[in-house]
């Protein structure tokens, strides 16, 4: 969809911001852009849409030269989301997200109609299309910066650290939400970002950038974590390579053993140890409530009345590395496994757990020294759909 061909970009002031820059970004796909500062990551980006001009080499989007299309028109036919949403604060959020379409000569009742449904599909209330930017929380406005880009519908999509300025925790929300909006979507989406953490969780591929705009490796999350084409990569990458690649991993092909439940409303008093010291309470709807420590139970009353010590219980579509995780956590040894509605479908020792968490990793880098090659920088066309990934 977005073709880089030996696109140099050199600033008046002498600046080099990319270096011979030859990419594919598939249709469809999420192509993230990362590395440290001043590397060149928003002029790639900026080069798509014309708002920066290359000084040599071809861009194509959708098969055409970006520099033989009207500059305007272009920009216009390519979302573009930045930090802090970059709103007009003088216009309501309806207005906001009716710009695009306005500009298009949509009409106004059905530039807002088009408006008011992208609320709902971005996660604000109807009631939020009546208020100013600055009424907005950050994260709300980022929804809103999210929906004006959308609001033409156009295939390609340019998000230059959308999340950059919010907390973690509304940042892990809003990442959701476009891993949800893209499955739906299946937009070609270009996203910037610091942050590595971000790139592997909602990247098809990454593509690695060091100062002076050189490319240094674009492969997909796995392969680039497995495989690091060099020590700048790999200390790009940090400490917790090896962690970060288990995130990418499902739970779904780890074998469960059926657990050893106890209803909430069972007697403590008739309770035998010969099933093991930890049990795990479930309540009537099957759910997990915690484990209990047959070894300390109180001398009356029920299971779901003892003290019992957190389970948090994982789906099939949850990580080796959250297993990694609740194996530190579970006091049992076991870590609790949940369908989709949350009943109790069995466990998973610890020492399970660990040895399929070695053999992902191994099983990573040898795919990756499969198809990476000596060159792993050389451009890719990339036609796979997005790799399932854990939720
Ligand atoms: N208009 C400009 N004129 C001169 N130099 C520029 C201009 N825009 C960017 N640069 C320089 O080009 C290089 C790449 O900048 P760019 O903004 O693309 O980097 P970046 O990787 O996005 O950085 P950051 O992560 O800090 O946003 C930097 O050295 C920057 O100072």
């Amino acid at each position: 969809m977005i073709q880089f061909d030996a696109v140099h970009k050199r600033f008046p002031n002498g600046t080099t911001a990319v270096h011979d820059l030859s990419l594919e970004m598939p249709e469809g796909g999420v192509t993230v852009l990362v590395g440290s500062s001043g590397c060149g990551k928003t002029t790639t980006l900026r080069m798509v849409n014309r708002m920066v001009e290359p000084t040599s080499g071809t861009i194509r989007v959708g098969g055409k030269d970006v520099l033989a299309q009207d500059a305007a028109e272009l920009r216009r036919s390519i979302g573009y989301v930045i930090q802090q949403a970059g709103l007009f604060p003088h216009r309501t959020v309806l207005d906001n997200i009716s710009t695009v379409p306005l500009l298009l000569g949509w009409g106004r009742r059905r530039a807002r109609a088009r408006a008011a449904e992208l609320l709902e599909t971005v996660g604000l209330a109807a009631d939020m299309g009546k208020r100013y930017p600055h009424q907005l929380s950050g994260g709300q406005q980022q929804r809103v910066g999210v929906a004006r880009a959308l609001a033409a519908d156009p295939p390609v999509l340019l998000m230059d650290e959308p999340f950059g300025a919010v907390d973690p925790v509304v940042r892990t929300q809003l990442q959701d939400e476009l891993l949800r909006l893209q499955k739906e979507l299946s937009k070609t989406i270009v996203f910037v970002t610091h942050d590595i953490d971000e790139a592997v969780r909602l990247g098809d591929r990454i593509a690695i950038f060091r100062t002076g705009g050189h490319l240094v490796q674009y492969a997909p999350p796995a392969e680039l974590l497995a495989h690091p084409a060099d020590d700048f990569v790999t200390d790009f990458l940090g400490a917790e390579r090896e962690l970060k690649l288990l995130s990418l991993t499902p739970l779904k092909d780890v074998p469960q053993a059926p657990a050893a439940t106890l209803p909430a409303d069972e007697p403590v008093s008739g309770i035998s140890r010969s099933d093991g010291r930890w049990r795990l309470v479930t309540s009537a709807a099957g759910g997990p409530l915690g484990w209990l420590d047959t070894d300390a139970l109180p001398t009356s009353g029920t299971t779901g009345e003892a003290p019992l010590r957190p389970a948090r219980a994982l789906r099939d579509t949850d990580s080796l590395l959250s297993a990694l995780n609740e194996t530190i956590a579970s006091p049992s040894g076991f870590v609790a496994r949940v369908d989709a509605d949350g009943t109790v479908t069995g466990v998973t020792a610890r020492e399970e757990i660990h040895a399929h968490a070695n053999a992902a990793h191994a099983a990573a880098g040898a795919a990756a020294a499969r198809t990476a090659g000596p060159d792993s920088t050389a451009p890719v066309t990339a036609t796979a759909t997005p790799a399932e990934r854990p939720a």
